[in-house]
């Protein structure tokens, strides 16, 4: 495939003009701010790269595009994709950076932190034995890259955490994976479910009332996507305690709209989709690695597909 001419955008365009152009100075760049786009540096790029496509133009006659995120949602949910328009994805720290925002909130609950904090407060000298990750049973949603590493980080505090899949193959390192449809078992033993999950036709909204039921007590952490769970079913769930605590990063709503229950909520913790970020460097090795592929006619690693949609 032959590219000439890559219009790039999205909030690391600035820092990607001054890595991009000297390691292919046989390309045509564009760097372009999201709302300065023109219809004229679409008609002119055969390439796109940035976090989803910009306000009314077309993707459809362009040869590559390129998400500057892990998940293609933007591009794709409830949108129609050209097939012969090749999408890839960055690959980056995304797993690692995941594995340790979630491994911060597991150990902030396992050694009571909130407890010890509002004690300290109180001036009470009150020991509550902290519990032990390797004693507590873990279900992670999503076996692919970014599930794979919560589940290998997890393993070195001594968990066997357990996956669930599309096709419920056995996966390294979960120690056994489910299809979701026979995950009843281990949801209603597990003392933590993870989701990290794309967004597609199947997982909307996968994690509802029936879900929440089958929970016993457990915490929930999404560090996938926000429209995979139906917030007012997690709500409930919170009331009525099949879940004790959830860690949010991300939200059917982005920004997390002021009137949310879930801001004030005493046992929701926010965070405003941080868990992974695309740094500049990392985006900048996956598009060069990218392209030099595409152009090598060599297999890609990053090609999203389409029709499964992530
Ligand atoms: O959510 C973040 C990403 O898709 O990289």
């Amino acid at each position: 495939m032959n590219i000439q001419r890559i219009l790039v955008t999205g909030r690391l365009y600035a820092e990607l003009a001054a890595l991009l152009p000297d390691k292919r100075p046989d390309k045509a760049f564009r760097f372009v701010a999201e709302d300065e786009l023109q219809e004229a540096d679409f008609a002119w790029a055969d390439a796109y790269i940035g976090f989803q496509p910009a306000g009314p133009f077309s993707l459809a006659h362009l040869r590559w595009v390129h998400s500057l995120g892990a998940g293609v949602d933007a591009f794709l949910w409830k949108r129609k994709w050209k097939p012969d328009v090749l999408l890839t994805r960055t690959i980056g720290s995304f797993g690692e950076q995941i594995a340790e925002y979630c491994l911060s909130y597991l150990l902030r609950d396992a050694q009571c932190h909130d407890v010890y904090a509002w004690y300290q407060e109180q001036r009470q000298w009150k020991p509550v034995a902290p519990k032990r990750l390797s004693e507590q049973r873990m279900v992670i949603y999503g076996t692919g890259e970014i599930g794979r590493r919560i589940a290998e980080t997890l393993r070195l505090f001594g968990v066997s955490p357990v996956g669930v899949s599309r096709s419920g193959r056995d996966t390294p390192p979960f120690s056994a994976v489910y299809r979701h449809d026979e995950a009843g078992e281990a949801l209603a033993r597990a003392d933590w479910v993870i989701a990290a999950l794309p967004l597609t036709e199947e997982t909307h909204h996968l994690f509802d009332e029936t879900f929440f039921s089958c929970l016993h007590n457990a915490g929930f952490i999404n560090v996938g996507r926000g429209a995979t769970v139906e917030e007012a079913a997690l709500v409930g769930a919170l009331e009525n305690r099949n879940v004790r605590l959830a860690v949010l990063d991300v939200f059917e709503e982005e920004p997390l709209p002021p009137h949310s229950p879930l801001w004030g909520h005493p046992h929701v913790i926010i965070t405003p989709h941080i868990a992974a970020l695309t740094a500049a460097e990392d985006a900048a090795r996956s598009i060069l690695d990218t392209l030099d592929r595409i152009e090598a006619g060599e297999p890609l690693a990053n090609a999203v597909d389409v029709s499964r949609q992530y």
